[in-house]
C-alpha cells in the first residue's frame, strides 16, 4: 500500500529541549493509525509537525509524494489533508449548517458574495449533507454553542471532512466526552469511508485501541515500539513505560 504520509528523521528542538529525537512514521493510504505515550512524549509535536503547524530542526516530511517540511500547514489541505483542533474551531452563534458551510466556502476560497450566489445555495445543501456524515441531520439547523458537547465535537468532524479529505488528522478527539459520548465517537470514527486515512493523537487508551490497526507508543521524543493494539495491550514495555508514568503522574 503506497504511502500517504512519510515522516523521516524528525527532529524538533525547543531550545535545549529535543521534544522528537529522530521520529520515523509511514502512514498507508487507508490506515488507521494512534500515537499514544506518556505526557510529554512528543505526540502534539509529532502531530504538528505533520499538519505543518511545526518545521521540524531535522528530517522530512513527505506527503503524498510531496516534500512538505517547509510548507507552512495552510498548503496541507490542497495534498488532501485536514485535521481537527482541542479546543472548538465552530463558531457559537452559528448554526450548525452555517459553520460546516465556511468550511466548505473558506476551502474554496470563496468567502466573498457567495450568500447571494446560486452556488450559495448548492452549498447549503451540501453542507447539510455533510452534516448528515457525522450524524447532525436533526441538527442542522441547530446553533453551535447549544449543543451537546459531544455533538459540538461531530460538527468539528464536519468542518474537517467538509473539504473532502484522504486524511484526517484526529487531536485528541476524545477528550472531555462522556463515556456514551466517546462510544459515539467511536462508532462515526467507524463509518466513515475506508479509504480515509485516519492519524490520531489520543489519551484515551480504550478509543485509542478500538479506532487504530496500528498504535506507536512514544516516550521522550522517540518510537519505544508499533504494532497492533492486541500487540501493544499485551507488550510488557509498554505498561512499564506509559502505565507506570501515567499511575505516577
Ligand atoms: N512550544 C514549546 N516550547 C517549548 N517546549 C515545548 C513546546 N511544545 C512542547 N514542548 C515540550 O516538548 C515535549 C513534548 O511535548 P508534546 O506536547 O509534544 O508531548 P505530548 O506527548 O503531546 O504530551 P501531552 O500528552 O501532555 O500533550 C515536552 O517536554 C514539552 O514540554
Amino acid at each position: 500500500m503506497a504511502s500517504v504520509v512519510q515522516v523521516s528523521g524528525v527532529t524538533v528542538a525547543f531550545g535545549g529541549l529535543r521534544a522528537l529525537r529522530g521520529v520515523d512514521l509511514d502512514i498507508a493510504q487507508g490506515e488507521r493509525l494512534a500515537v499514544i505515550g506518556p505526557n510529554g512524549a512528543g505526540k502534539t509535536t509529532l502531530f504538528n509537525v505533520i499538519a505543518g503547524d511545526i518545521t521540524p530542526t531535522t528530517g522530512t516530511v513527505i506527503i503524498r509524494g510531496q516534500d512538505c517540511t517547509h510548507r507552512p500547514s495552510r498548503h496541507r489541505p490542497r495534498l488532501g489533508l485536514a485535521r481537527t483542533y482541542q479546543k472548538a474551531r465552530a463558531f457559537a452563534g452559528l448554526t450548525v449548517r452555517e459553520n460546516v458551510y465556511l468550511a466548505l466556502a473558506g476551502h474554496r476560497g470563496r468567502h466573498r458574495a457567495l450568500w447571494r450566489s446560486r452556488a450559495d445555495r448548492a452549498m447549503r445543501v451540501q453542507a447539510a449533507e455533510v452534516a448528515e456524515r457525522v450524524w447532525l441531520s436533526r441538527h442542522v439547523d441547530a446553533v453551535a454553542g447549544e449543543l451537546a458537547h459531544g455533538q459540538r465535537r461531530q460538527l468539528e468532524l464536519a468542518m474537517a471532512i467538509a473539504t473532502e479529505p484522504d486524511v484526517l488528522l484526529l487531536d485528541e478527539p476524545a477528550s472531555g466526552l462522556s463515556r456514551g459520548e466517546r462510544e459515539r465517537l467511536v462508532e462515526l470514527l467507524e463509518s466513515f469511508d475506508e479509504r480515509l486515512t485516519l492519524l490520531l493523537i489520543e489519551h484515551d487508551m480504550d478509543v485509542a485501541f478500538r479506532i487504530a490497526q496500528r498504535v506507536v507508543v512514544m516516550a521522550d521524543g522517540e518510537q519505544i515500539t508499533a504494532g497492533t493494539p492486541e500487540q501493544i495491550r499485551t507488550e510488557p514495555h509498554v505498561h512499564q513505560i506509559y502505565l507506570g508514568t501515567e499511575a505516577a503522574a
